[in-house]
């Protein structure tokens, strides 16, 4: 084959470079404007020609380059061809044909393959086409536009041929071809837009991506000159960068081509798509000078023509131009679709060249219409699953600022159609609001993000509205959350679970987190680019509550948003399941030395070294801390009289402290008890569940409780092991007239019911408001003196938890005596326990008499199916 006369006949450029189509492929080879595609090939992050090459090299014999419109498919092969043509490629193949499969639609009568190839290619000699026969390995068909190819590829309807003489109709030589046939042992390339087509062809798969962020970049430098390009790009990359879109070279080409030309008139670069989508259109009408009249009576038929290719299923309408009133405008039709055949024929298609100049026209034509149709919702209903950007354009163009270049042109859009859009917008996001789709929430944004009105936002969302998004925020929709954000001044919450928080979404999501007062990233995932914008928006924002719940950020993540944090106005820190370790403690002290008022680090192994650290910060006379959860963080008794110290150093302001689940031991309760009966110290609340604690705690317990600088208010000792000596101890001490506290916990304590007799004592006198004594093996007797006591009048218990305690009907008497005569009692647990069928009337009653019962919780006990209705009438919990 002469590869020179292929390579000029492959340069005589048949496409012509458009606006809306691209920039010819001749063009783009031949400007050495050519960038190498991505690919979603197997072998990974990979070209586009460099896994067609692999495939050929090999045995495979066919490959499928699929993707969607404008990825550089055409481009792709041309450049193929002409790299074989130049030898720089596929040297294996003497014969290379190049064809577009959309040119054969057109192709009656019958002919032979020889004479399809001859006539398709003049300068192949009789004596080349002799050899293709012979030696078909040598053959490479490069196929292009399947999805634009009228006839099947089904063998079954095609009476498959074998030799290269016969003649047949050339959809039957193509599948020949194609399914192996006909010159048996050649090679194919077969270029597509996803089509029904695919399903009949076998080889390997290559999807073409198309440019990834970074050759956009490169695509911007070759189409501005070096200096010029960055404005454009960066523009680019803050307006649309976030649309799947811009991984489409042809879309890129539209976007560069609208850029250059509205840089050089000096004019505003566009802000949303919509208002891109003005821009081109206005463009497209000017250059195409046609008066108000007819650019109306262009858009119209076009928009119904782009109805109608998408209600069609496909991307190609067969239908004469002339069916839509539009014929005496066809040169004007061209800058917009792709017309094969006869425009006054039926048999002619036609396809729009920009899907989504397809979808603009089509919301342009419904806020043209005169007389009024179908309202917004049955016209977004009808698109809906087809059309991507269809809601987007119709809220950009409802926003009068935005379409006034357009109006200039075309005239006035009908105000009731606008109306019409505007009553849809407001009733369905209204409703949206008061759902939890997430889908409908995003898409409200974007909607407000496409009409830029800020009055418009705020009357759609209150201020006071939640931002809680979990796991698929898409970087689009975190630009146009951002959008609607920033609206407000300040937001109160911005709740992010799940998500991975990537380094794009992140930088687009930086002001909002900087506006709002909480954010929440429980189970999110950081990539380390992510981190500096976190720490921008700490450092520059309002955010007073950071949660980093089970996000798994470990020491190093903290120690780069180290100095943020402590310039930030956080006030609440949440690090549960963080994966830290005492090291990150010295990045915690300058917090807890300035306005944190509450630090969550559980379950994070902190050990004593870390929390030693701590203790010191807590005793700077800057230190705010009140709150300090350190719920399973490997501490012993080694860190608490450092702790200790702490807590009555006169600095401390600590109000609430966790250790539950801590090897405290008795040795570390003796340290802090020291502490309770310290004047500086201000405890309220000391949890110490779990924290392998004896009886021989309690002596020290006991001495902190009748100190009278004791002022603990809520105790929980509950899963240790105290026994009845213990408690009675305890007991003791809390008998002190005087003694503060309201609130103790002793669930699974090993108490007995001796211990029982004297907490009923305790409830007489009056100081207590809560009591938990669950899990506790004291059965009837020594719940009897717990009941016996709710019911004495002194007693102010509001709150009782009798879990699992060994309770039958036979305390059913005294449980309701105690519910009747109690004026404070609002909620009991009962759970796990043994009550029956024959208890429950007499409970409902007793449960129903009392003024001031409000949850009684009766789960787990041994009650029949048939009494379950009465206690769900009763709204007792079983
Ligand atoms: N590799 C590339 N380098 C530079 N520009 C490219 C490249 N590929 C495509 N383009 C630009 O994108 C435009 C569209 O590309 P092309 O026509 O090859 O896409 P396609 O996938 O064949 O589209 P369709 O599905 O509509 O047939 C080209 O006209 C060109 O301007």
């Amino acid at each position: 084959m002469d590869k020179k006369a292929v390579l000029t006949e492959l340069l005589r450029t048949k496409e012509t470079s458009t606006f809306l189509g691209g920039e010819s492929p001749t063009t783009v080879i031949t400007g050495s404007k050519y960038i190498p595609l991505l690919s979603g090939a197997v072998q990974g992050d990979c070209t586009v020609d460099y896994a067609v090459d692999a495939a050929l090299l090999s045995e495979i014999r066919g490959v499928l380059l699929i993707g969607p419109e404008g990825s550089g498919k055409s481009t792709a092969l041309q450049k193929l061809a002409v790299d074989w043509a130049q030898g720089e490629r596929l040297q294996n193949f003497s014969f290379v044909f190049h064809f577009n499969l959309r040119d054969f639609n057109s192709l009656g009568g019958e002919r032979s393959l020889k004479a399809l190839l001859q006539s398709s290619h003049p300068s192949l000699t009789a004596g080349s086409v002799a050899v293709v026969a012979k030696r078909p390995e040598e053959v490479l068909f490069v196929f292009d536009s399947l999805d634009q190819y009228r006839h099947s590829l089904d063998p079954s309807v095609h009476a498959l041929c074998s030799d290269p003489n016969q003649e047949a109709a050339v959809s039957c030589l193509v599948a020949s071809l194609l399914h192996g046939s006909l010159l048996r042992g050649s090679a194919f390339v077969v270029a597509t837009r996803p089509t029904s087509n695919l399903k009949y062809l076998n080889g390997t798969h290559v999807e073409v991506l198309g440019f990834s962020k970074l050759q956009r970049e490169v695509y911007f430098t070759n189409c501005f000159t070096d200096a010029n390009a960055t404005k454009p790009l960066l523009h680019m990359e803050r307006t649309l960068g976030f649309y799947n879109i811009c991984s489409s070279p042809r879309f890129c080409w539209t976007v560069c081509s609208i850029y250059s030309l509205l840089l050089d008139s000096g004019a505003k670069l566009p802000e949303t798509l919509s208002q891109l989508f003005v821009d081109i259109l206005v463009h497209l009408m000017e250059t195409l000078c046609l008066n108000e009249a007819s650019v109306r009576a262009l858009v119209s038929p076009l928009g119904r023509m782009a109805s109608l290719c998408l209600l069609d299923h496909s991307n190609i309408a067969q239908e004469s131009i002339k069916s839509f009133g539009c014929q005496q405008l066809l040169t004007a039709v061209d800058a917009f679709l792709v017309v094969d055949g006869d425009p006054e024929s039926d048999k002619c298609t036609f396809s729009f060249r920009s899907q989504l100049m397809q979808e603009f026209i089509l919301a342009l034509a419904f806020f043209l219409r005169e007389s009024p149709g179908e309202g917004v919702e049955h016209f977004l209903t009808k698109h809906k699953g087809r059309a991507t950007f269809l809601d987007f354009f119709l809220s950009g163009l409802s926003e009068e600022v935005q379409r006034r270049p357009l109006e200039t042109l075309l005239g006035k859009a009908n105000p009731d159609q606008i109306e019409d859009f505007r009553r849809w917008f407001k009733s369905s996001s209204a409703e949206t609001w008061r759902g939890y789709e997430k889908d409908k929430h995003y898409r409200c944004f974007h909607l407000l993000h496409q009409a830029q009105n800020e009055a418009l936002t705020k009357e759609i969302i209150t201020p006071s509205a939640r931002l809680e998004y979990h796991t698929d925020l898409s970087l689009q929709d975190c630009v146009a959350l951002n959008y609607v954000a920033m609206s407000f001044n300040k937001i109160p919450s911005l709740s992010l679970c799940g998500t991975n928080i990537l380094p794009e979404m992140a930088k687009f999501l930086t002001p909002t987190m900087s506006v709002s007062h909480s954010l929440n990233f429980s189970h999110c995932t950081f990539s380390t680019g992510a981190i500096p914008h976190l720490a921008s928006a700490l450092r520059n924002g309002v955010v007073s509550d950071l949660c980093l719940y089970n996000s798994h950020c470990g020491d190093e993540m903290l120690n780069v948003l180290a100095t943020s944090l402590q310039n930030s106005k956080l006030q609440k820190l949440s690090l549960h399941g963080c994966d830290l370790t005492g090291g990150c403690c010295d990045d915690l002290v300058p917090l807890l030395t300035s306005q944190l008022c509450t630090l969550v680090i559980n379950f994070n192994q902190i050990g004593d070294d870390g929390f030693i650290k701590l203790c010191k910060a807590l005793n700077c006379p800057h230190n705010r801390l009140q709150e300090l959860d350190m719920h399973n963080c490997n501490l012993t008794a080694a860190s608490m009289e450092a702790f200790a110290e702490a807590l009555c150093s006169g600095q401390s302001h600590l109000r609430k402290v966790n250790l539950r689940a801590n090897k405290i031991g008795d040795d570390g309760v003796r340290a802090l008890s020291k502490s309770l009966q310290n004047s500086f110290c201000k405890l309220h609340s000391l949890e110490l569940y779990d924290t392998e604690l004896t009886g021989a705690c309690c002596s020290h317990l006991k001495e902190a409780l009748e100190s009278e600088h004791f002022s603990l208010l809520e105790l929980d000792l509950s899963v240790n092991e105290l026994g009845q000596e213990g408690a009675l101890l305890l007991c003791q001490g809390l008998n002190r007239p005087g003694c503060p506290i309201e609130k103790l916990y002793l669930n699974r304590c090993e108490l007995t019911p001796p211990v029982f007799k004297e907490l009923a004592s305790l409830l007489k006198v009056g100081t207590l408001k809560s009591l938990s004594v669950g899990v506790n093996d004291v059965g009837d007797k020594g719940a009897k003196y717990l009941w016996e006591a709710v019911a004495h009048p002194n007693c102010l218990l509001e709150e009782l938890d009798v879990e699992m305690t060994g309770l039958t009907d036979a305390c059913v008497e005294d449980l309701c005596a105690a519910l009747r005569a109690s004026k404070t009692l609002k909620r009991l647990e009962m759970k796990n326990n043994s009550l029956t069928d024959v208890s429950v009337p007499a409970i409902i009653r007793a449960f129903q008499d009392s003024a001031n019962m409000q949850e009684l919780n009766l789960r787990y006990n041994d009650f029949s199916e048939e009494v379950l209705h009465l206690l769900d009438e009763a709204k007792i919990r079983y």
